[in-house]
């Protein structure tokens, strides 16, 4: 079976600026794929590519095996995206925002038990522009999750969020991996990759230093001191 997302030779420019220099990696099913690399390391620009929003300048990306910046709308109604900022309509009201999404897939998600799970039910009626940002985080996660995705792309999902709030994202991710969902997120969190990830990828300078298990790159040592290592020189 192929990968549910491959990334072979990607390369990226806004201008002179190389965002992606020959990144290569995959995730599969049924995993959580966790995303590291220092800040303007490329993570964004390649999940972008990911999710089809961006246009590769060379290299292969395939999610389920299309061309996420060709695909059609039934191949992106099978993958779900939460993006850094959001994106969220200010004047929306949470659930109702949810409810709207959900009726636009033909087998979504029963949506109770997500609103419940990620306690937007204790703020379903206060409009998105007053919900702190951790209330916003949770909302543009169950965004992502409302079309019952096979993939899901998920830009820093616990950014923010206060502890009990992050367990219950982790649970949340664990489980969708585990119901067979392909899980691709960034984060800068260390306790956050060695909680949740089945496989580890370090982006450094547009280029993956390290791909593999936990173990495989951390060869033993704690994820932290192997992702010093390997990204040290890569920040400015
Ligand atoms: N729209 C854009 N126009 C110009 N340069 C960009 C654009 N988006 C990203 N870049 C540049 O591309 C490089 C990679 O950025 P990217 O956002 O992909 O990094 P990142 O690893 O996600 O960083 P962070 O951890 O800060 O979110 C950086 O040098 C950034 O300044």
């Amino acid at each position: 079976m192929p990968p549910a997302v491959l990334v072979s030779g990607l390369t990226k420019r806004y201008g002179g600026v190389v965002a992606l220099d020959g990144a290569s990696w995959q995730g599969s099913a049924g995993a959580v794929t966790a995303v590291l690399g220092p800040n303007g390391a490329g993570k964004t620009t390649m999940v972008e590519c990911c999710e089809g929003l961006r246009r590769p300048d060379g290299g292969e990306v395939r999610v389920l095996g299309s061309d996420p910046w060709l695909a059609s709308a039934t191949h992106r109604a099978r993958v779900g995206v939460m993006l850094q900022d959001g994106g969220l309509p200010a004047s929306a009201r949470p659930v109702r925002l949810l409810r709207h999404l959900s009726s636009m897939y033909a087998a979504p998600a029963p949506l109770d038990p997500l609103v419940q799970r990620l306690g937007i039910d204790r703020f379903a009626d206060t409009s998105v522009r007053r919900l702190s940002g951790g209330q916003r985080q949770r909302v543009a996660l169950a965004t992502a999750l409302v079309g019952r995705p096979e993939v899901v792309f998920l830009d820093e999902p616990s950014a923010g969020l206060d502890p009990h709030a992050r367990l219950d994202v982790w649970e949340l991710v664990r489980s969708l991996a585990d119901e067979g969902v392909a899980v691709v997120l960034t984060t800068h969190s260390f306790e956050e990759a060695e909680r949740l990830a089945d496989h580890v990828v370090v982006v450094a300078d547009g280029r993956v230093a390290a791909e593999g298990s936990l173990a495989e790159v951390t060869g033993g040592d704690r994820l932290e001191d192997r992702y010093f290592a390997l990204t040290r020189r890569s920040v400015a």
